[in-house]
């Protein structure tokens, strides 16, 4: 591996975090004399981040953590056009106010990873709203339109596969690779921005910017991308993932998020401790080199890790006690997520499976039918018998509360209220 001047080339790269970079060596002389600007853009297309944007969060932390600026690029003016890359078909369109929602959902949390601010290293954030959504339309076709070949983006990987499979491209989505390349050369504009960063389908979308911005500006712009994070059985980690992968605390409490790095695989402890945590690479070594049980330690330290950093380390240390408890003690832990349902209701008799769709351990109700069916729903840690199966106040124990699980490590405890 090339000897990095700067801290934060060597760290990423060091840490398995960097896919491309458009001129590595370059970019490593810029870091290593003065402090530089970045951005990394998100649109507003759910109202949090997920674990996957997580590894771009890091990486502006580690860009922070290193002595330079991160620029956070909410999406408010791309998410009205929907990014196309290697998506299968275009995206449903937002209106504006599901746009300002999930922008509100997703700003806070970037304040748990980075510190705002107006001194020289605090981080910033814009919406490109701002600056696209008042562009004129033959303005913008002769100052930026004519930078663009046709050809050149046809033959993008991120479009060929919709464009070979003959599945509907239309000219609005197209679009999107222009506006993104014109945020990054206002960004240079702006606030001498010089370079862009994201997931690796992202590298289109970001070279063609740092092409634009040298046609319009004479801009010496750089493209870093990291690599897709999927687990090693090969699931992405992204939207569509089922389970706790939201990092806002109201979508997925700290606890499910605790749980969810828990049960990590094995192969992935030492890449997601390196990716996900700010652990020293010898400390690691040793975690990851751990075999058979002990490997379990290794994901409790890398759960509580992660936790604490996306919801403060009181919270990942109550998630570590209280997974201790129930699954060490076999305890009804107090702080295990709770809902509550009217004892009327219950006296009256609930289906399981509703009410393992409403505590949040099944997507649907039929999704907890199969759940019971697979001998996985559980009342008071034990295996529901059949989806016919009704909750009643009998199962209540003396403080009013029931236990339902979905397998044998996620749990909500039911409060008759
Ligand atoms: N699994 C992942 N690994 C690494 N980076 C990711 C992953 N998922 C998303 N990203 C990156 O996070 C940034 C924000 O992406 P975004 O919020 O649009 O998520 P997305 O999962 O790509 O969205 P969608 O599910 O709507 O396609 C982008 O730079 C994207 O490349
Ligand atoms: N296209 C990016 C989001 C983005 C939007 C605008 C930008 O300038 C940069 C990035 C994504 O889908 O993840």
């Amino acid at each position: 591996m090339t000897a990095f001047k700067s801290d934060f080339m060597r760290i990423v790269h060091e840490r398995g975090m960097v896919h491309q970079c458009s001129d590595a060596t370059r970019l490593d002389e810029q870091l290593a004399s003065g402090v530089r600007t970045a951005y990394i853009g998100f649109d507003c297309t759910a109202d949090s981040l997920h674990v996957g944007s997580l590894l771009q969060i890091m990486m502006l932390r580690w860009w922070q953590k290193t002595g330079h600026r991160p620029i956070t690029l909410m999406g408010g003016g791309t998410t009205k056009v929907g990014d196309p890359s290697f998506r299968d078909e275009a995206r449903p369109l937002l209106s504006d106010e599901q746009i300002n929602t999930n922008m509100a959902g997703i700003k806070q949390v970037f304040a748990k990873y980075l510190k705002f601010g107006n001194g020289p290293t605090d981080a910033v954030m814009v919406n490109n709203a701002d600056w696209l959504d008042s562009l004129l339309y033959i303005p913008m076709l002769r100052e930026v339109g004519r930078h663009f070949s046709v050809n050149r983006m046809l033959s993008m990987d991120s479009v060929k596969l919709r464009l070979e499979r003959d599945q509907p491209f239309s000219f609005l989505e197209f679009n999107y690779m222009i506006l993104q390349s014109y945020d990054f050369a206002e960004l240079h504009k702006r606030q001498n921005c010089i370079l862009q960063m994201g997931g690796s389908d992202q590298w289109g979308n970001i070279v063609m910017g740092v092409d634009l911005g040298r046609r319009l500006q004479s801009a010496d712009l750089f493209a870093l991308t990291t690599p897709l994070i999927a687990t090693s059985s090969g699931a992405k980690m992204g939207k569509t993932m089922a389970g706790a992968v939201w990092l806002n605390a109201e979508r997925v409490s700290a606890y499910d998020f605790w749980q969810y790095w828990r049960n990590t695989e094995d192969e992935d402890v030492g890449r997601f401790l390196k990716l996900f945590t700010e652990m020293p690479l010898d400390e690691v070594a040793r975690l990851e080199a751990l075999k058979g049980q002990e490997i379990n330690e290794a994901k409790k330290v890398l759960a509580t890790e992660i936790t604490a950093l996306a919801h403060g380390r009181k919270a990942a240390e109550e998630a570590a006690e209280t997974a201790r408890r129930t699954f060490e003690e076999g305890a009804r832990a107090d702080t295990l997520p709770t809902v509550s349902v009217p004892r009327a209701r219950l006296a009256a008799g609930v289906a399981a499976f509703e009410l393992l769709h409403e505590a949040g351990l099944a997507e649907s109700r039929n999704e907890a039918r199969k759940l019971i069916k697979g001998g996985g729903g559980r009342l008071n840690d034990k295996p529901i018998a059949g989806d016919t199966v009704m909750v009643g106040e009998g199962d209540l124990d003396s403080s009013g509360t029931l236990k339902l699980s979905a397998g044998r490590k996620r749990h909500v405890l039911v409060r008759a209220v």
